[in-house]
C-alpha cells in the first residue's frame, strides 16, 4: 500500500474523533499545511555520473549508531489506535533499524516497549521523549525510568509551554482517553494520575535553566524537540543539547508557526556542526528525506504516517511505512549519485514556486 492508502485505510479504521486528534493540528491549521506546502517548494538538482552500486544510508546520532535516517518522531496514546499499541510500534521501528521515540504520552510502559523492540533487533534504538515539568521530582523519577528500561537519548519537547489550541478536538469535545488507555508511564508519580489528555502536565514557566538541570540529571545524550529559530539552536548548544529537532510539534501547537523544513537551513547554520540536526513535519516521500538531508539534517522524523500504518495493519503497517520511506529515500540518493547521505548537499536543493 501507498502511504496514501495507508492514510485512507487507518481513516476508515479508526472512530472520528481518534482520526480528528491525529490528522489535526492547531487553530486554523496554518502550519499543519505548511508543513506539506513547503516541501512542494523544493526540488532537487541531482548530480550525474558519480554514484555507487549500493549506497550506505545509516547515520551515528548521540543514542543511536547506525540508524536509518527516518525516525519514528514522538507521538502520544498508540494505543488509541491500534490494541498492540506502542509494542507494534517498537517491533516494526527496530525491525527496520529506525528511532522510536516512546515517552510520557505512551499508553505501554517504557520497560515493555523497549521490551518489545528487543524482541526485532539486538541493540534497538529507544528514546524517551519528556515534557518539562513544574516540578523537579517528576522529572527525575521519569528521568530514571527511561534510563532503567534501557533507552539511550532522552528528549525534551520545549515547544509546549500550553497544549495547543487543537479546534477539531475542541469541537469533538476529545479529552478524555477511552477506559484501558493512559499515560502509562505517569502512574505513580507525584501530581500525576493519568487518564485525560491533559494530564501531561505542560509548564508554561519553563526556562533554559530547566533544561540544563535535566540534562544534569542524566548521562544519557538529550536532545531538545521543537526549536525554529535559530538563536534558540545556539542556546540549546550552550545549555548542553546532545542534538536539536527542528519541528513545528506538527502544526498542532503555535498555528502562526513557520514550517519546520523552512527553518531548518538557519538552523543548521546557527548550530555550525556542534551537534546533530533532526527535521520533523511534512515528511512524506523518500524526496522528502533527501531534502532535508541535503539541507543539513542528520536524519528527520515522521509522525502521521507512521499512525496511519499503525491504525490500518499495526506493526506490519509501521514497518511498511517505513519500509516505503527508505526505499524511496534510497532510490533518490541514487538518482543524486549519491553514495552517501553526506554525498547531498544545500547546492543540489532549489526552492521556489518554479519548482512544481
Ligand atoms: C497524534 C500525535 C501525537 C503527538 N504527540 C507528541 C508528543 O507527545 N510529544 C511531542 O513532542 N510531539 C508529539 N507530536 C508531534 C510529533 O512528534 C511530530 O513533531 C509531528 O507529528 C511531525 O509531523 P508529521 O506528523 O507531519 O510527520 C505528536 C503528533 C501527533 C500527530
Ligand atoms: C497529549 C500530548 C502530550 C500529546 C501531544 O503533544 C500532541 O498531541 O501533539
Amino acid at each position: 500500500m501507498t502511504l496514501g492508502e495507508l492514510h485512507d485505510a487507518a481513516r476508515a479504521a479508526l472512530d472520528p474523533v481518534h482520526y480528528d486528534y491525529v490528522a489535526g493540528g492547531a487553530g486554523e491549521e496554518r502550519a499543519l499545511a505548511a508543513n506539506g506546502r513547503a516541501f512542494d517548494r523544493y526540488a532537487l538538482l541531482p548530480r550525474v555520473l558519480r554514484g555507487a552500486a549500493r549506497r550506505d544510508t545509516a547515520v551515528d546520532l548521540p543514542g543511536a549508531r547506525r540508524a536509518a535516517p527516518v525516525m519514528v518522531a514522538p507521538t502520544a496514546f498508540h494505543r488509541l489506535l491500534h490494541p498492540d499499541g506502542e509494542r507494534a510500534t517498537a517491533r516494526a521501528a527496530a525491525a527496520e533499524g529506525a528511532v522510536l521515540v516512546t515517552g510520557v504520552a505512551a499508553t505501554t510502559a517504557v520497560p515493555a516497549v523497549v521490551a518489545a523492540a528487543r524482541e526485532a533487533a539486538p541493540d534497538p534504538a529507544v528514546w524517551f521523549l519528556l515534557y518539562p515539568h513544574p516540578r523537579r521530582e517528576v522529572t527525575e523519577a521519569l528521568v530514571r525510568r527511561a534510563e532503567e528500561a534501557g533507552c539511550s537519548a532522552l528528549v525534551v519537547t520545549a515547544d509546549s509551554p500550553r497544549f495547543g489550541r487543537r479546534t477539531r478536538d475542541l469541537r469533538n469535545g476529545f479529552d478524555d482517553l477511552p477506559p484501558g488507555c493512559a499515560a502509562e508511564n505517569m502512574r505513580d508519580l507525584p501530581g500525576a494520575p493519568p487518564g485525560a489528555l491533559t494530564d501531561i502536565p505542560m509548564h508554561p514557566a519553563a526556562s533554559w535553566r530547566d533544561f540544563a538541570e535535566t540534562v544534569g540529571m542524566t548521562s544519557l545524550p538529550v536532545w531538545i524537540k521543537g526549536v525554529l529559530h535559530p538563536a534558540d539552536a545556539r542556546l540549546a548548544v550552550e545549555h548542553g543539547a546532545a542534538g536539536v529537532i527542528v519541528s513545528n510539534h506538527g502544526g498542532r501547537q503555535c498555528d502562526t508557526a513557520a514550517a519546520s523544513v523552512d527553518c531548518l537551513p538557519a538552523v543548521v547554520d546557527a548550530v555550525a556542526g556542534a551537534v546533530p540536526v533532526v527535521l520533523d513535519g511534512g515528511v512524506r516521500r523518500g524526496g522528502d528525506v533527501a531534502v532535508a538531508l541535503a539541507l543539513g539534517a542528520a536524519a528527520v522524523g515522521v509522525g502521521r504516517p507512521v499512525l496511519w500504518g499503525l491504525a490500518a495493519k499495526g506493526a506490519a503497517g509501521v514497518r511498511e511505512v517505513l519500509r516505503t520511506l527508505l526505499d524511496e529515500y534510497d532510490h533518490t540518493l541514487a538518482l543524486c549519485g549519491g553514495r552517501r547521505n553526506a554525498d547531498l548537499s544545500a547546492d543540489m536543493v532549489v526552492r521556489g514556486d518554479a519548482a512544481w
